[in-house]
């Protein structure tokens, strides 16, 4: 037997450690069935080349709670150590390498490490009293060893027998740590670290099973070829990820191995409500070892809406948060990934039009949020990106739309003026009126529609944005074309004065306009700008109040053309005169949804006496 110390510099890293890990104490599990994989791997490797002989066997990883005994075994069949090995490999490198992380991190904010990777095996200590290795090289002859340690830097080493090539590992789970010391939690931690290892992982509980099955898919559908998946292989997968999900949209598969390494897949998920993001985030992998689902600055912000897979040795997982935003390789991975998302939309935009406009509700939210968001994207995007008709029959690229409406639709300035709807229903009339007059009126009735006209607009510099009802049809592409007026001087002064109503809570602006007899007797608009603001003020923000306080500016807009202004003003009762007017009014705002409470029950009851007349 013997017995040795572990030449480390800093004093006491054991209590440094526990402090940095104190949140994610479980991922003491990761480390050590990684380091079982790596072992077994590399033995594969090895037997390849043929430096090492004879027959593997069952290359599998063991995960054994011993309950009575207090300990947690993890047994693979790799390579195993010899006693120089053990020497070298876990005295020095294990513990130097506990050490350096201690040293980098030493006073840093643990919550700017993300991954906590690199601690490696010393991380047994963190839950452990004593641990012991079993271990026996697949080199000819040699001796298996058994080493002990309980964490402090003196050590024992010894010659054991062992049956098996590989390495059991032991801990002898301390008393804080006894919460794992729970098959339940076992098997949850083991699920969510080790669900995609590339050996396959076994765990021994009390009960025995007869016919025991791995805990984990050894060959995730991310690591195979695309070439050899099919459809149902990438929707199976995405079921395994995430069971209670509706089957995704589409999945791009990523494959890099220059100037980084990146494997993955990335699904569209179908998108029920606009505020419904964020609950199934994509996973983060390191060799398909589990690392985080916290993918901020790894993928690009809009990209977040989607799920699946990443995985990529390459990304420094073992610094912090900051460090990783300013990294080369992370900036590259994000690029390439936004690269990668564009493209395919652009090809399935391409390919398969009519399924690309059928996932468009869906798939329109992650395509606005990129343009808005990421000027790359947005070049790219420009080519796909929707705009649905009124009625949803057909769909426009920003380039047909400009090709279909610009004869009609550009105004005095020479910009296109898209005009859109919020809300096909309640706009009806106005969408109705804007179709006679051959204008093609677009719905942008989503959450995210109101910030994404406000950015397109600079982008988009020659384009301008109107809503159907911002302005009476006559004007929603402004032309400074006049138009000539049926009615004398004195009926026009009449019909303003008959018009001047206040009615509580609006601001309201009468204009008297000669438009074609067949378009509504009153039209009530609201400013394009200052809707915009009160739009915006529902949403919240500083300037939220001031907007959402001032009063709901309105323009009445009276047709002098119209024929029942012959009649009102032929109507000799003043009080009936009255009525008429004022229930065309709110006929208008009615339309506009600004007739509310005691007007609205005035316009009723007003209806009903003129109907007695
Ligand atoms: N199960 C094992 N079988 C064979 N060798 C092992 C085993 N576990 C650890 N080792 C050896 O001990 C070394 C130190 O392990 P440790 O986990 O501390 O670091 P690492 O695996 O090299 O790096 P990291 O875990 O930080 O990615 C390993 O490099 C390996 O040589």
């Amino acid at each position: 037997m013997q017995k040795g110390s572990i030449r480390v510099q800093t004093e006491n890293i054991f209590p440094i450690i526990k402090k940095f890990l104190y949140s994610d104490h479980d991922i003491f599990l990761r480390e050590l069935i990684s380091n079982a994989v790596d072992a077994t791997q590399k033995l594969k490797t090895l037997s390849s080349i043929g430096e090492a002989k004879g027959e593997l066997g069952e290359l599998k990883i063991e995960v054994k709670l011993d309950i009575d005994n207090k300990t947690i075994t993890i047994s693979d069949r790799g390579l195993g150590m010899t006693a120089d090995e053990v020497e070298k490999y876990i005295n020095q490198v294990a513990f130097s390498g506990a050490e350096e992380f201690v040293n980098k991190y030493k006073g840093q904010n643990e919550n700017n490490i993300i991954g906590k990777f690199g601690l490696g095996f010393y991380s047994a200590f963190m839950v452990s009293d004593k641990v012991e290795i079993f271990t026996k090289s697949f080199r000819d002859g040699a001796k298996p060893v058994r080493w002990e340690c309980d964490g402090s830097p003196e050590y024992m080493l010894e010659e054991t027998e062992k049956e098996q090539r590989g390495t059991d590992i032991v801990l002898h789970i301390n008393e804080e740590s006894k919460e794992f010391l729970d098959e339940l939690r076992i098997e949850s931690v083991l699920k969510r670290f080790c669900r995609f290892l590339p050996v396959p992982i076994f765990f021994i509980g009390k009960e025995i099973e007869e016919d025991p099955q791995p805990i984990n898919n050894t060959q995730p559908a991310w690591v195979r070829k695309p070439s050899e998946l099919t459809a149902e292989d990438y929707q199976n997968f995405y079921k395994e990820l995430y069971p209670y999900n509706e089957t995704p949209l589409f999945w791009i598969h990523l494959n890099v191995d220059y100037p980084f390494n990146l494997t993955g897949i990335l699904y569209f998920p179908k998108i029920k409500q606009n505020y419904e993001i964020q609950k199934d985030k994509i996973q983060l992998y390191a060799n398909q070892v589990f690392v985080t689902d916290e993918v901020k600055d790894i993928v690009p912000e809009f990209l977040m809406l989607l799920q699946g897979v990443i995985d990529s040795p390459d990304i420094p997982l073992n610094v912090s948060r900051s460090y990783l935003q300013g990294d080369p390789n992370v900036k590259k991975i994000n690029n390439h990934i936004t690269k990668k998302v564009a493209d395919k939309l652009d090809e399935i935009f391409r390919n398969e039009r009519t399924s690309f406009e059928e996932k468009w509700d869906s798939l329109g939210l992650f395509v606005k949020y990129g343009m808005m968001t990421d000027d790359k994207f947005l070049e790219k995007a420009n080519k796909f990106h929707l705009f649905q008709s009124a009625d949803g029959s057909k769909f426009y690229t920003l380039e047909e739309y400009r090709l279909a409406a610009e004869t009609l639709q550009k105004n005095k300035e020479g910009k296109l003026v898209i005009l859109y709807t919020t809300d096909p229903v309640q706009q009806d009339a106005y969408i109705k009126a804007a179709e006679a007059k051959g204008y093609i009126v677009v719905k942008l009735d989503t959450l995210i529609d109101a910030s994404f006209i406000n950015q397109m607009e600079p982008k988009w510099n020659d384009v301008h944005f109107n809503r159907v009802d911002s302005d009476i049809t006559d004007n929603l592409i402004d032309k400074q074309e006049n138009t000539e007026m049926v009615l004398n001087e004195d009926d026009q002064t009449k019909l303003k004065s008959l018009f001047s109503i206040t009615p509580p809570g609006l601001q309201v602006t009468v204009e008297l306009k000669g438009l074609s007899p067949e378009a509504p007797p009153v039209l009530a608009t609201r400013p394009e700008f200052m809707r915009r603001m009160k739009d915006m003020a529902a949403m919240s923000g500083p300037m939220g109040s001031f907007y959402a306080n001032m009063p709901d500016e309105v323009t009445l807009t009276v047709n002098g053309n119209h024929p029942i202004y012959q009649q009102v003003l032929a109507t000799a009762d003043a009080g009936r005169q009255e009525k008429m007017t004022r229930n065309l009014a709110d006929l208008a705002l009615l339309s506009q949804g600004l007739l509310k409470g005691t007007e609205l029950t005035s316009f009723i009851s007003r209806s009903v006496d003129l109907l007695k007349n």
